[in-house]
């Protein structure tokens, strides 16, 4: 491969995410909008053995088609759907269409997450060039995660989208947490680390059901978000391609830490497109002492 050549496939890559980062962005007030009449069950499950509600085989579908068709994408799979679609050419593309669609029926926040991979999948996470995640909350924000940063964005109805925040940080004092799973089902070294944390007068307990809601909460005010290792569910509840990687790589872009309990969710690595892992994301000093509660 020439100099040319890198040059050029770099230069395609970035392209790629500029289009997929807008495909993203406009089809979010659509989604947001389709929501209303599709708050029930679908027919079928996902991959994962749930219950697909009508708003996660719409929002897939959308994307599907958006983002399939543009030029330098080449695979589209999403959480919704058994096997990867070829679709052309160049990135592939994950997608969460809507995280945290067990919200959709108490009205709560949700998101949607893509994580774009220079290589086939199931992807390494040191393949991902690019992350987003949208958040339907009282206003539509998404955060965008490459090169190393992050930047926020606020979504318009009429589907325009503006600068928020460049270069979103974790603050370095955190004041949040959020833990999923039944607690009956924590293991040992987790539980330690949670009562020190829910001990800390600084922090406190801020969970709401979706990820991605949860984890913007920790990028606004630090903290910690996990889903954990459970005692019936060792590799806990979320997906490594479509959620364990974007969002360690978010987190970690806006200078804070993603583990999986022993290390950087971006070095996990499973040949299962629908595997799933531990996640735990938020600041460094939390995220090291989290690992070594399963170190030890
Ligand atoms: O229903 P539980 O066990 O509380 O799980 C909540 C977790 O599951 C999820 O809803 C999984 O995502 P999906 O809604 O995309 O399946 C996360 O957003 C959330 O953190
Ligand atoms: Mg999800
Ligand atoms: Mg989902």
């Amino acid at each position: 491969m020439t100099d040319t050549d890198t040059t050029d496939q770099v230069e395609s890559i970035a392209a790629a995410i500029d289009a997929v980062v807008d495909v993203v962005a406009r089809a979010a007030p659509e989604i947001r909008s389709g929501l209303p009449g599709r708050r029930v069950a679908a027919e079928g499950q996902n991959p994962s053995g749930e219950t697909q509600m009508a708003a996660d085989v719409f929002a897939d579908d959308l994307l599907c088609e958006r983002l399939g068709a543009l030029d330098g994408v080449g695979t589209y799979a999403s959480e919704e759907r058994e096997t990867a679609v070829d679709v052309g050419s160049g990135v592939s593309v994950c997608v969460d269409p809507l995280d945290g669609s067990s919200n959709l029926e108490p009205n709560a926040a949700m998101g949607t997450i893509v994580a774009v991979y220079d290589g086939p999948l199931p992807a390494a996470g040191r393949d991902i060039r690019a992350a987003a995640y949208v958040l339907y909350g009282p206003i539509t924000t998404m955060a965008v995660a490459r090169e190393g940063s992050v930047t926020e964005y606020v979504i318009h109805e009429d589907a325009d989208y503006d600068v928020l925040t460049e270069d979103v940080r974790l603050p370095d004092d955190p004041t949040v947490y959020g833990f999923g799973g039944r607690v009956p089902h924590w293991v040992e070294p987790f539980e330690a680390f949670a009562a020190d944390v829910e001990s800390d007068p600084s922090l406190k307990l801020r969970y709401g059901g979706a990820m991605i809601g949860d984890v913007n909460q920790v990028l606004t005010y630090g903290g910690i978000f996990a889903y954990p290792t459970l005692s019936n569910a060792p590799e806990g509840k979320l997906r490594l391609q479509f959620e364990g990687y974007p969002v360690g790589y978010i987190v970690e872009a806006a200078g804070g830490a993603s583990s999986n309990g022993r290390r950087s969710l971006l070095d996990v690595e499973k040949d299962d497109l629908h595997a799933r892992t531990p996640v735990y994301v938020g600041n460094q000093e939390l995220i090291d002492d989290l690992e070594s509660r399963f170190a030890e």
